[in-house]
C-alpha cells in the first residue's frame, strides 16, 4: 500500500495535464525555485504528511526533555556501566532534584549510631534519606522524625544497588555487635558488597562517601595506644575475623574508589561507644554490665579483667563523624576517647551509677 501511494502521488501534478509551453531560459531560472518550494508544499500538505512530521518533532522533544537521564547516557553504555558500579538504572529518588541540592544528605542505618547521626542532620537542617533493612537497626529508633518532611525511610539492604540522589553519604551499615558475629556471611557481604554499592553511589552522583570502620581493624593491637599509621594485628581466621576483616576490606575499597575513581571518602575507625538505643542484648560490654546491675545479676567480666577499653558517648561520636565529612582529611581517621580504663574498672562504675539511678522511686520500674 504504501509503495503505491508513493508512486500515485508523484505521477499526478496538479499542472502536469496543462500543455507544455517552451520557457525562455531566463523565465525557467526565475521559476525554479518557485516550482521548487510549490512542489514541496504540495507533497507536504498531500495525505497529511506535513501533521505527521509535526506530530513525530513534539513526541521525539517531549521523550528527551522528560528523560534527559536517558538522553546523557547512550543505552549502549548503559548495561556495562551499571553492571560494573553496580546501579539500578531509572530508580530515581523524587526528593532531591539534583545531586548538588543544599542540604541533601543520607544516612545509611537506622541503628544505635546512624538514628543518632540522623537525630543531628535533621537538627541541622539537613534532607535526610535513611536505608535500613532492619536487620539490627529498628524503626523506634527513627520513629520520630515521621511526618518530617525532610526525612525519608526506605527498607533496603545495602548489599542490593540503589539509585538514590543526595550530597552525602554516611555508610553505617553494617552489624557492630558481638551477638551478630555467628552470621558470618552477612557480615562479610554487608562490608564489601554494600561498600562497593554505596562506593558506586558516590562515584556516579559524585558525593562524598564516609565509611565508619572500626577500631577492629588494629586487631589484637602490639601498640599502644594504635595510631592511624599502625597496620594492625588481625587474626584472619578467628571467631569475630568476618568483621574484623571485613571492615579492613571495606577500607581497602574506600581507598581504591578514591584513588581509582577519585570520589571524596572519609574513613572513621570509630573506638567503643556507648549511650541510649544500645540494645540489651548487644553482648558489648557496656550493655552487658548496665542489663546484669539492672537485674541484681553478677557481672560477666570475661579473663582478668585486666583489659583496657575507652569509651565514648554517642552523641560526640556523632560530632566527630559530621566534623570528619566536613573536613578535608581523606583516609582513615581514629574516634574514640582517649582515656582508658580496665573492665574491672568498668565494672564498679556502672554497679555504682546503677545504684544511684534505682535509688529514685520514678525509676523503679528498669530496677529489680
Ligand atoms: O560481658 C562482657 C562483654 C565484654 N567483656 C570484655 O569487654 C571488652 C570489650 O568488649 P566489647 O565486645 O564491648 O568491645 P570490643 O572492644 O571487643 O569491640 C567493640 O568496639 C569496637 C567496635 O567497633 C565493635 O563493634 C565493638 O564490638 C573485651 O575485653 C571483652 O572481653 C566483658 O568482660 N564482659
Amino acid at each position: 500500500m504504501k509503495q503505491l501511494h508513493k508512486q500515485t502521488s508523484h505521477q499526478i501534478p496538479t499542472h502536469a495535464a496543462k500543455p507544455a509551453k517552451p520557457p525562455s531560459r531566463s523565465a525557467a531560472s526565475a521559476s525554479a525555485p518557485t516550482s521548487f518550494l510549490r512542489a514541496a508544499a504540495w507533497y507536504l500538505l498531500r495525505e497529511q504528511r506535513l501533521v505527521f512530521v509535526i506530530a513525530g518533532a513534539v513526541i521525539a522533544s517531549t521523550f528527551f526533555l522528560l528523560h534527559p537521564y536517558h538522553s546523557s547516557f547512550p543505552l549502549l553504555h548503559t548495561s556495562d556501566r551499571f553492571l560494573h558500579e553496580g546501579f539500578l538504572p531509572g530508580v530515581r529518588h523524587p526528593s532531591f532534584s539534583s545531586p548538588s541540592s543544599s542540604g541533601g544528605s543520607v544516612a545509611v542505618g537506622a541503628g544505635f549510631v546512624g538514628s543518632h547521626l540522623v537525630d543531628k542532620l535533621l537538627a541541622r537542617g539537613d534532607n535526610v534519606i535513611v536505608i535500613d533493612n532492619f536487620f539490627t537497626g529498628r524503626k523506634e529508633n527513627v520513629v520520630h522524625h515521621f511526618g518530617n518532611p525532610s526525612f525519608e525511610l526506605i527498607r533496603h539492604d545495602v548489599v542490593e544497588p540503589i539509585l538514590l540522589e543526595v550530597d552525602e553519604i554516611y555508610h553505617l551499615a553494617c552489624p557492630a555487635s558481638p551477638n551478630c558475629f555467628k552470621f558470618l556471611t552477612f557480615e562479610y557481604k554487608t562490608n564489601v558488597m554494600g561498600t562497593l554499592n554505596m562506593l558506586g553511589l558516590a562515584k556516579r552522583i559524585g558525593a562524598r562517601f564516609l565509611l565508619t570502620s572500626t577500631s577492629e581493624v588494629y586487631g589484637d593491637p602490639l601498640e599502644h595506644p594504635q595510631k592511624e599509621t599502625y597496620w594492625g594485628h588481625v587474626n584472619p581466621i578467628g571467631v569475630r575475623s568476618c568483621y574484623d576483616e571485613g571492615k579492613r576490606t571495606a577500607e581497602t575499597l574506600t581507598m581504591d574508589y578514591h584513588r581509582g575513581a577519585e570520589v571524596e571518602v572519609r574513613i572513621a575507625r570509630i573506638f567503643n561507644t556507648y549511650g541510649p538505643r544500645m540494645c540489651l542484648d548487644d553482648g558489648r560490654v557496656v550493655s552487658n554490665f548496665v542489663a546484669q546491675a539492672l537485674r541484681k545479676e553478677p557481672m560477666t567480666v570475661y579473663g582478668d579483667g585486666k583489659q583496657t577499653r575507652s569509651f565514648q558517648f554517642v552523641s560526640d561520636l556523632v560530632d566527630g563523624l559530621i566534623a570528619l565529612m566536613q573536613s578535608e582529611h581523606i583516609g582513615p581517621f581514629n574516634l574514640g576517647n582517649p582515656g582508658e580504663f580496665t573492665m574491672l574498672e568498668l565494672a564498679e562504675i556502672v554497679k555504682e551509677v546503677v545504684r544511684s539511678f534505682c535509688n529514685h522511686r520514678i525509676q523503679a520500674q528498669y530496677c529489680r
